[in-house]
């Protein structure tokens, strides 16, 4: 089937080398020049782990091809709309700008008996609205999207389910059209739910915001932990096994940030005040108000291993990305943190595997340096807020050489306290009071 596919940032870019993937003719459409001159050229403009294998094994020749020209999609039978849907500035409502002009600019090219399918992430009655403005003969149906950042090509090939929103008139089609171009997915026994417009965009945010409250959950937990002198890590554990409630999106830490979670929350109580039952979701301007607290509870865990002031300080931060295995800086709470760190005086140095480029455009006034090694050369804290798998494996008596005092803030509970402390350091993590208490070691250098 051709299929055309509109924005290739975090989601598109994957969605469309996926539909090629499954055997479509797939042109992708971005406003932005080099990244379409990227992909054409089989590079993944951002880091997603197993894009650009994707990119480079998705078929014959012209099954995939990038465009910033919207006339590129005629031919297509289906239009997937991939564009951001970013906080507005200064308030949470969504900003749906680039749909509007994406849908602007495709509309001219929009054949009767083509179908528009939505995936970015809107507030509710966003598809009804859009729907109405299409011309005659093409129909739209929402197809909100789950994939998660660092996992994205295996989320979007294996999803845990295809949601299909669509209106009374002309669902069927709709339907039918949709099942075609997931056909081998289907085949997988992916579970496929078919709702109306506004069930399957709420069936987005309501599960956007059920995990944003899972983590502030844990978080606020570990708040209490803290004063009370309990382990949050432990505690979660211990409802992890509880097979009502699971232990995914427990993980006690820093908290949730990126492109999706904090938006989201925002947009859809922003929403839900519109339609007048902004009480019904005011609960999630306090799992909002936990997950700022846990920067704050960061930052101060790091002055009380500096004795009680940051000022002029040298504080390592050891991840820059919202989370491992993604380049994306956007809302990070490891860059928060740092400019928090910063704000106080500290000299703070940031490093990460893949994140770099990006932090330093979105924070060009932090410090920055290649590796762990550079970045904790004479630091007074090192401080871990992006769980790489290679800052979970760092050898602490190779760091307890390079640093000026070994003192390490574990702001995502990623490594081995134990093992640490064998090793000399003094170890503050969040939601452990016991560990939060320990009387701050010697900052004499040990290098
Ligand atoms: N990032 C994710 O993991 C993810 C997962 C599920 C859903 N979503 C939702 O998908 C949507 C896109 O998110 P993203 O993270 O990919 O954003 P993004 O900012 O990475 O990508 C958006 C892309 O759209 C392009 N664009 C802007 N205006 C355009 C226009 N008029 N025509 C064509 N292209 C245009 C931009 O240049 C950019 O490449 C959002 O609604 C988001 O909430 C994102
Ligand atoms: O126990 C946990 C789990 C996650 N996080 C943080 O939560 C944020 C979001 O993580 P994750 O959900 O893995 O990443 P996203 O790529 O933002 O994916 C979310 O947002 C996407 C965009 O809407 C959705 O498609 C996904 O289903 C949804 O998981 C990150 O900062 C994580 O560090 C925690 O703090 N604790």
């Amino acid at each position: 089937m051709k299929v055309s596919v509109h924005g290739c940032g975090y989601l598109g870019a994957v969605h469309a080398a996926a539909m090629a993937r499954l055997g479509h003719d797939v042109v992708g459409i971005d406003v932005d020049a080099a990244r379409v001159a990227a992909l054409a050229e089989g590079r993944a403009p951002f880091f997603e782990p197993g894009l650009t294998a994707l990119l480079a094994g998705t078929g014959g020749p012209g099954a995939l091809r990038f465009s910033t020209d919207a006339a590129d999609a005629a031919a297509a039978e289906v239009h997937f709309l991939c564009v951001g849907t970013p906080q507005s500035a200064g308030s949470g409502v969504a900003d749906l700008q680039q749909l509007e002009a994406a849908l602007a600019a495709l509309r001219p090219h929009l054949r009767p008996g083509s179908v528009v399918v939505g995936k970015s992430t809107v507030p509710v009655g966003t598809a009804a609205r859009l729907a109405a403005g299409l011309p005659d003969g093409v129909g739209l149906a929402w197809n909100p999207e789950f994939l998660r950042e660092g996992h994205a090509v295996a989320d979007t090939l294996h999803p845990d389910r295809l949601v299909y929103g669509v209106p009374d008139d002309g669902g069927e089609a709709l339907v039918a059209r949709l099942d075609a171009v997931y056909a081998r997915l289907l085949a997988d026994d992916v579970p496929r739910l078919v709702t109306d417009l506004a069930t399957a965009e709420l069936a987005k945010v309501a599960a956007n915001a059920f995990l944003a409250t899972k983590i502030s959950f844990a978080n606020a937990v570990a708040e209490v932990c803290e004063a009370a002198g309990g382990d949050a890590v432990a505690l979660v554990g211990t409802m992890a096994l509880d097979r009502r409630i699971g232990g995914d999106y427990l993980g006690v830490g820093l908290g949730f940030g990126g492109g999706c979670l904090p938006k989201d929350i925002r947009a859809f109580a922003a929403r839900a005040r519109e339609l007048g039952v902004g009480d019904a979701v005011s609960f999630l301007d306090e799992v909002d108000a936990i997950n700022d607290r846990c920067r704050d509870r960061a930052v101060e865990l790091a002055r009380a291993a500096c004795g009680g002031s940051l000022a002029d300080r040298r504080v390592a931060v050891l991840g820059a990305a919202f989370k491992p295995d993604s380049d994306d800086v956007r809302s990070s709470p490891a860059l928060a943190l740092a400019r928090a760190v910063a704000a106080e005086g500290a000299d703070v140095v940031v490093t990460d595997p893949q994140a770099l480029a990006l932090a330093q455009a979105a924070a060009p006034e932090l410090g920055y340096a290649a590796d762990v090694r550079e970045a904790a050369a004479g630091a007074d804290v090192v401080v871990l807020a992006t769980e790489w798998d290679e800052y979970r494996a760092l050898d602490p008596h190779a760091l307890a050489r390079v640093v000026r005092a070994p003192h390490l803030v574990d702001a995502r509970n990623a490594v081995d306290r134990a093992r640490w402390r064998a090793a000399g350091w003094d170890v503050r993590a969040l939601g452990v009071a016991a560990v939060r208490a320990a009387p701050a070691q010697s900052s004499s250098p040990t290098a």
